[in-house]
């Protein structure tokens, strides 16, 4: 079975929470789901630099990454993703949509409302449970 590794950010902003919207995709359990922004390692890249990398592609953001903040393995019909979730703050709410179709900044509390990708579920269950 194909293995994927990526990284992925929950980027803060005051107590509100950046969550984006998948487009498209040939797989249906990925297409037009929410996720957190993020994507592959390259190769050579730790899995920080691959983060602000993909962010600055994704959203011409540049975001102060912290902490790590849970590892989900999550096995999808065609492949095992292994997903990094790191904590990261922005000093401003401006993004730019290059690759996403949606995106909103909810509160912790508001999180369930969306249809997440389901490896995401660990980690907005996290984010509900600390608070
Ligand atoms: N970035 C990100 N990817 C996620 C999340 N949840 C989740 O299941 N994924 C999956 C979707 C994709 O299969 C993979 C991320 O790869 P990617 O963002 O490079 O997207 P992709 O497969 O569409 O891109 P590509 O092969 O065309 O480069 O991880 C998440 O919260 N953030």
């Amino acid at each position: 079975m194909k293995k994927i590794e990526v990284v992925a950010a929950i980027i803060k902003f005051n107590d509100k929470i950046l969550c984006v919207q998948r487009g498209q995709n040939k797989l249906p359990y990925i297409a037009e789901k929410f996720e957190f922004p993020g994507g592959k390692i390259e190769i050579g890249e730790s899995k920080e630099e691959a983060l602000a990398r993909e962010l600055s592609e994704e959203l011409n953001i540049v975001a102060a990454i912290q902490s790590l903040f849970l590892t989900v393995v999550h096995q999808y019909p065609d492949f095992e993703l292994t997903m990094h979730s790191f904590i990261a703050e922005v000093a401003t709410q401006e993004i730019t949509l290059n690759e996403h179709i949606d995106s909103k900044w909810l509160t912790v509390n508001e999180l369930q409302q969306l249809d997440w990708a389901a490896a995401d579920i660990p980690i907005v269950n996290k984010l509900i449970a600390n608070g």
